[in-house]
């Protein structure tokens, strides 16, 4: 699905944020992602939706080379991705069901298909009530359940989420990883973002930690944050 080999990555002319990032992505997987702030896990998200080059190392997606891929070539690699934006990014003037229905219609689905189906995911992740409200009538926790909405509904092959819990309560949090743990089960690849150590600590899932550029493989439950961060909230 995914790999990383010897993955170094630097803006511009400054230090490397990343460095020697090798690990593998088996498809349906499902893995956390921890780090201190600053540690390089938005980074590592913006390498695997391609929007950024490795600056060193290879990287193989789906089966292809993501380093010598012609750009032409990109679009088709990103609409397997659904991502989850830590800013959300909505489109102000649209709707919630709008927005959320936006990877469907250019898909080319039904109208039928689109508000039936939108309509119960939004209603799924409790927003029943706001399906045409805009983004700026919207708290900042339901602004990013119509995100979670909108990178889920085409089911796409891997799903990247950078920090998608961060702003809910937790009755909430624990809810939408059901979410992610049922698009598991039928076959998405997931890396989940969060500093949420209860959440890693409930679901049984390996953490890739990120900590000072370099990306290690933790088992499922660890504590990466040591434990004077247990239960620090998202
Ligand atoms: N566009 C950029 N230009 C230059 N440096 C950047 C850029 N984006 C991030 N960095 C630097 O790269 C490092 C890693 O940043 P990154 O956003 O990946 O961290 P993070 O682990 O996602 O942090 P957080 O948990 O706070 O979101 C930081 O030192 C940051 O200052």
């Amino acid at each position: 699905m995914l790999t990383f080999d010897n993955v170094g990555m630097r803006y511009g002319t400054g230090p490397e944020v990343l460095r020697d990032v090798s690990f593998h992505l088996a498809p349906g997987s499902f893995h956390f992602l921890t780090g201190a702030s600053g540690a390089g896990k938005t980074t590592l998200l913006r390498l695997m939706y391609l929007a950024q080059k490795p600056t060193r190392g290879t990287f193989s997606l789906f089966g292809r080379d993501v380093v010598t891929l012609a750009r032409a070539e990109r679009p088709d690699l990103r609409r397997r991705i659904g991502v989850v934006f830590q800013d959300f990014r909505l489109l102000d003037h649209l709707t919630a069901l709008e927005n959320v229905a936006l990877p469907l219609r250019i898909a080319g689905h039904s109208s039928a298909e689109i508000d039936a189906h939108v309509a119960e995911l939004l209603s799924w992740v409790g927003l029943k009530q706001q399906v045409n409200a805009r983004p700026a009538q919207l708290s900042g926790g339901q602004q990013q359940r119509v995100a979670i909405a909108r990178a889920v509904i085409a089911r796409p092959d891997l799903l990247l989420a950078d920090e998608p819990t961060g702003n809910v309560d937790d009755r909430i949090a624990v809810r939408l990883l059901h979410l992610f743990e049922e698009m598991n089960k039928v076959g998405t690849t997931i890396v989940f973002a969060t500093h949420n150590q209860q959440l890693i600590s409930r679901f049984p899932h390996p953490v890739l930690h990120v900590e000072q550029g370099e990306v290690h493989l933790l088992p499922p439950g660890s504590n990466p944050f040591g434990a004077e961060m247990s239960g620090a909230t998202p």
